[in-house]
């Protein structure tokens, strides 16, 4: 699939980050040098609700540390993505080294998102326990139907 994307790296690891309503996030940062193979991609899939992902270059996100000593340039503002479902955003080398990344709190989405979690639960609720092994399933199943699409 990612291929197909023009992606042609082969990746042998997948993090899955939940944020089960607008007020989870993650602060700026940049991915860990010590954890990936020098100079691969990063490849993130959407699924769920829109949100913003941004990018901050690396200059600006140190003057907010304090350190302003080096960095006078403000000509580069934040970018800001929209993820949506679905989506497919790819961090080649080397963005990761010169600019930091976050998913911010969405907080209009909040009353949307939390109707939508709890129909899911109370639907299945009723036929299922609510066992480590289904969650797995339900993760596997959406996978699938996100695969389809392409
Ligand atoms: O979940 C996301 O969109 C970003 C997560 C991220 O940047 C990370 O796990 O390092
Ligand atoms: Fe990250």
């Amino acid at each position: 699939m990612l291929k197909k994307k023009g992606v042609s790296n082969d990746f042998n690891f997948a993090l899955v980050n939940r944020y089960k309503d607008g007020k989870d996030y993650i602060g700026y940062h940049r991915d860990s040098d010590n954890d990936l193979v020098p100079q691969s991609p990063i490849a993130m899939v959407s699924l769920g609700a829109t949100r913003d992902f941004l990018f901050k270059h690396y200059s600006r996100q140190q003057r907010k540390k304090g350190d302003d000593t080096k960095f006078d340039d403000d000509a580069i503002t934040e970018v800001k993505i929209e993820v949506v479902s679905g989506s497919l955003l790819v961090i080649n080398h080397p963005t990761n080294v010169f600019w930091y990344h976050s998913l911010p709190k969405r907080l209009k989405i909040i009353v949307f998102l939390h109707e939508k979690i709890i129909f899911n639960q109370n639907f299945f609720k009723k036929r299922y326990t609510n066992s480590v092994v289904f969650k797995c399933i339900l993760v596997f199943y959406k996978y699938l139907q996100f695969f389809q699409k392409f």
